[in-house]
């Protein structure tokens, strides 16, 4: 089975906090029921996953977690130091992850200390691994959960608008170098992305109405629209995004 934006189920939360509350509970049942011995996950970066990160380190929700099972992953990554300010790993390590009982050897940060190029295939190879394959097999995720951002421009984890990366169907991750943002960025391929159990975007704020509205219509002209699936695709938007607030 193949989900593509057409076929995506949507929710309307009542504000951001309701947003990352249900995305939290999303996690707990598919760490619960991931069929292998730990889900694979990969976190989106940007602003919007930051309320979950912080709902999650909180003691009763993160006890609800058997962390033991959980491999983070990222989506994408500004190329930037760890230590910079626009690094979604700082972000969810310092919000999240070193909040948690989660062994370091279970946290996969995309390594930005080569060349874009060189960093690229390093993760792809630590995806790999984890894998246990170099080949993407049907019926067998890679991620259990992928969750994703919205972009004011239509971008999703690090697939902007016009960038090469949109047509890359061989790599799992690739470089992309948004003339738009400030950084360039490694991100995870539609290719990569697909091999899910889940795909969950989180969407916040009035800010992202035009591009929610298209993004529903499965408006395949922006990157966000062309997202699939091998399993479900699921928007949770707040009701300020879905135009409603
Ligand atoms: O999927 C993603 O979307 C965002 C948009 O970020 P936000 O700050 O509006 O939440 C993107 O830039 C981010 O890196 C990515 O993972």
């Amino acid at each position: 089975m193949t989900t593509d934006m057409k076929k995506a189920s949507s929710e309307v939360l009542a504000n951001a906090d309701a947003v990352a509350m249900r995305m939290a509970e999303l996690l707990i049942d598919a760490i619960e029921t991931c069929p292998e011995q730990k889900a694979r996950i990969a976190l989106s970066g940007g602003s919007t996953p930051k309320r979950l990160f912080e709902i999650l380190a909180q003691p009763d929700m993160a006890k609800k977690i058997d962390w033991s099972r959980v491999e983070i992953f990222y989506g994408d990554e500004r190329h930037v130091p760890v230590t910079h300010d626009d690094s979604n790993h700082k972000m969810a390590q310092s919000l999240l992850l070193s909040k948690v009982s989660l062994p370091a050897s279970q946290i996969h940060p995309m390594p930005t200390s080569s060349s874009a190029k060189e960093d690229a295939a390093t993760y792809q190879s630590i995806l790999q691994k984890s894998y246990g394959s170099d080949t993407l097999e049907p019926g067998r995720p890679l991620f259990d959960v992928v969750m994703l951002g919205l972009g004011t421009d239509g971008h999703t984890a690090s697939l902007f608008p016009g960038e090469e990366v949109l047509d890359n169907d061989r790599d799992w991750v690739s470089i992309s170098a948004p003339k738009t943002a400030p950084h360039d960025r490694l991100t995870l391929t539609y290719k990569a992305i697909q091999s899910s159990r889940l795909v969950v975007f989180l969407i916040t704020g009035e800010n992202k109405v035009p591009m929610l509205k298209r993004l529903k219509q499965a408006d395949d002209t922006i990157p966000s629209g062309r997202i699939k699936s091998d399993g479900k695709i699921l928007i949770l938007s707040d009701r300020a995004a879905a135009g409603e607030g």
